[in-house]
């Protein structure tokens, strides 16, 4: 390589060297934990979309006689995914592995499973989950993949997922939340894909890192479960807002102002309500804020598209829609000033128009940047 000194050469190949020590020490450390993989024979996946199909299947590819059910709505969306080993709705372009079957029967599904994964809207959570909850042993881990912020008509109560989940089964259950950069078409193509795994409780965040990651998916862990779904969630409104500046063709300049505001303002919030700040600038914050389809909602609202069109055409959950709203009242609550996300929850809930909008954030006062 020209411009590099065999002094500079040496020293890249023994920060490599290191690594590479590191990493043999680490899987020998790791090959006397427990191998989750070989223990767990069933697992049970909680909504048929893209993302419980995408998982599931990861589960699949990662053991080929692993037991996944996906459990949907429908017949026919059962029948598809059983016979024809697609799903027709969501993602038909890809043959499941030959493990992935479905019902719609709960105690097909659930009993005798060693993990549960939770792919169901947020919104409709509590609900499901009433619906299924004698099906679900107490003592099997939930894993949950949804990532927003309940709506309720509650002037200050704002649910997260991890309060969600046990309002609905009436009982605490062994969680776990997964967030992070993780498109589900990416992951059906078998593309590199990284995501974190956050509980409480240390040693099920470790199994459920063992039982997911391959060398497709590096999966981290972490006991910040409030920074994890906090970033998550509100990644989502952060895209409606970047995607409006999409919409209305304002450039790079602002859509980059725009991003550095939101995780900002993401910041503000979710460190005031316990989150650490280095997980915000993890894979659940900052890497996964431009990938969403909420951006979509953004794009469509910024080009004079009304959320309800943009709604009625879409087959997909959209969760920043739900979750802007929601956002605001943990603001009010924490005494925080989002503007971006402000502005945000009143394009959706009081029509304002983009532009307005856009020209009021400019007009603020100007302020020092920290
Ligand atoms: N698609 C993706 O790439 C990713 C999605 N997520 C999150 O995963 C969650 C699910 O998203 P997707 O699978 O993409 O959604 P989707 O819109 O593709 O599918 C939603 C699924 O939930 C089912 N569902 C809807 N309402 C229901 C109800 N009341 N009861 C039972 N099932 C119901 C639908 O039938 C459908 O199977 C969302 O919170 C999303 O933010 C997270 C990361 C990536
Ligand atoms: O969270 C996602 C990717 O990590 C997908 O977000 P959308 O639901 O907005 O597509």
């Amino acid at each position: 390589m020209k411009g590099i000194s065999d002094d500079e050469r040496l020293s890249v190949k023994e920060s490599w060297d290191k690594i590479v020590r590191w990493a043999t020490r680490r899987r020998a450390y790791l090959s006397t934990k427990e191998d989750v993989l070989a223990s767990t024979k069933k697992v049970a996946i909680m909504g048929g979309g893209s993302f419980g199909t995408a998982m599931g299947t990861l589960l699949a590819r990662n053991k080929r006689d692993l037991d996944v059910v996906i459990l949907v709505r429908s017949d026919a969306d059962a029948r598809s995914i059983n016979e024809t080993h697609r799903n027709a709705k969501y993602l038909p372009q890809y043959e499941l592995p030959p493990s992935v079957r479905a019902t719609t029967d709960p105690a097909e599904a659930l009993s005798g499973c060693d993990f549960i994964v939770h792919a169901v809207p947020v919104q409709s959570s509590k609900a499901f989950l009433r619906g299924v909850k004698d099906h679900v042993d107490p003592k099997t881990p939930l894993l949950c993949l949804a990532k927003g912020l309940g709506a309720s008509y509650h002037l200050t109560l704002v649910p997260m997922m991890t309060e969600v989940i046990p309002a609905g089964l009436g009982r605490d259950q062994p969680l776990a939340v997964l967030s992070g950069p993780t498109f589900a078409v990416e992951l059906m193509q078998g593309l590199p894909t990284a995501i974190v795994a956050a509980s409480t409780d240390k040693n099920l965040a470790g199994r459920v890192q063992r039982l997911f990651a391959s060398t497709h998916l590096r999966v981290n862990t972490s006991n910040d479960v409030v920074g994890v779904e906090l970033s998550g969630a509100l990644k989502n409104v952060l895209a409606i807002a970047a995607g409006m500046i999409e919409g209305l063709e304002l450039g790079n300049n602002a859509l980059a102002a725009v991003v550095a505001q939101g995780c900002a303002e993401i910041r503000w919030l979710a460190t005031k309500m316990g989150a650490k700040p280095e997980t915000l600038s993890g894979l659940s914050g900052t890497g996964d804020i431009m990938l969403t389809r909420n951006r979509t909602v953004g794009v469509r609202l910024g080009k004079g598209e009304t959320l309800e069109e943009i709604l009625g055409s879409m087959t997909q959950v959209a969760e920043g829609v739900a979750t802007a709203p929601a956002v605001m009242k943990l603001a009010r609550k924490y005494k925080v000033s989002l503007p971006v996300l402000t502005a945000v929850a009143r394009i959706l809930e009081d029509g304002l128009d983009p532009r307005v909008a856009v020209e009021e954030v400019m007009n603020l006062p100007q302020v020092p940047e920290a």
